[in-house]
């Protein structure tokens, strides 16, 4: 008799600065791994985002526990440190390597929005990436959904309720006393006023991109 294999399980990959994270990306996970019949969505904080170096970012630690607050509730949803935890510049490449290491046979979807997705071509490695997760590309208003350059099969595209909802927005709210509420979960509005997130800007953010010549990206 020859026996059944396992089932793999279904993971998908929710990659982001999350600075911080809103209901936008919650939504989105939460809907692909509906659609999608996935076991586990593991929320990925990136290090410094290639695309991102020129920019003010809050330190990883911060984005990593916010992330943990807003997924706290959620028993399908985690949170990894492999992007924040690895040094030199964040290549999802790397973060597919890592979490194919961290799910052996698993079968991974990665989750990214409208506007990520259409830059996917200029991403590091990128045929070698399509071939190590299936890429969910979801709705995102003030941006088109398509993936014209993009392999047919190597990708889905999926319509998502529209969360008109950005982290730049929220971040622009807290520094103009703005509420952030029912934006981002409470614990996270509760986290960003705790830490005095995007008020005390010179201690709590750090410049991607390192001084030239400190460090070899
Ligand atoms: N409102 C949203 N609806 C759907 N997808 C979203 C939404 N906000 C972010 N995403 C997707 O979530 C992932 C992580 O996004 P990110 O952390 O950069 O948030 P952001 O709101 O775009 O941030 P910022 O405004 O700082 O650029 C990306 O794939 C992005 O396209
Ligand atoms: O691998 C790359 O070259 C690459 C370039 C730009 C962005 N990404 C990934 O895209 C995801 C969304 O990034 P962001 O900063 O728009 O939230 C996140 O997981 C990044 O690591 C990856």
């Amino acid at each position: 008799m020859i026996a059944a294999s396992p089932v793999p399980l279904r993971v998908g990959i929710m990659g982001g600065t999350f600075d911080p994270i809103h209901h936008g990306h919650l939504v989105a996970a939460s809907e692909v791994a509906d659609e999608f019949g996935l076991d586990e969505v593991v929320f990925v904080p990136t290090g410094a985002q290639p695309f991102k170096l020129d920019r003010d970012v809050t330190v990883a630690e911060h984005r990593y526990l916010m992330a943990v607050v807003a997924t706290a509730s959620n028993p399908r949803f985690t949170v990894s440190r492999v992007d924040i935890d690895r040094p030199g510049v964040t290549y999802t490449i790397d973060t597919l390597r890592d979490l194919h290491a961290a799910y052996p046979g698993a079968e991974l979807f990665f989750i990214t929005g409208a506007d990520a997705l259409s830059q996917i071509m200029q991403w590091k490695d990128v045929s070698e990436l399509l071939k190590l997760a299936h890429f969910v590309g979801v709705t995102r208003p003030g941006h088109d959904l398509s993936a014209e350059e993009l392999p047919p099969g190597e990708y889905s595209l999926h319509e998502i309720p529209a969360m008109a909802i950005s982290s730049t927005d929220c971040r622009q709210r807290v520094i103009a006393d703005k509420p952030v509420w029912y934006l981002v979960p409470d614990g996270v509005v509760q986290y960003i006023g705790k830490h005095r997130l995007y008020k005390d800007v010179s201690t709590i953010t750090e410049r991607l991109a390192p001084a030239v010549g400190e460090e070899e990206l």
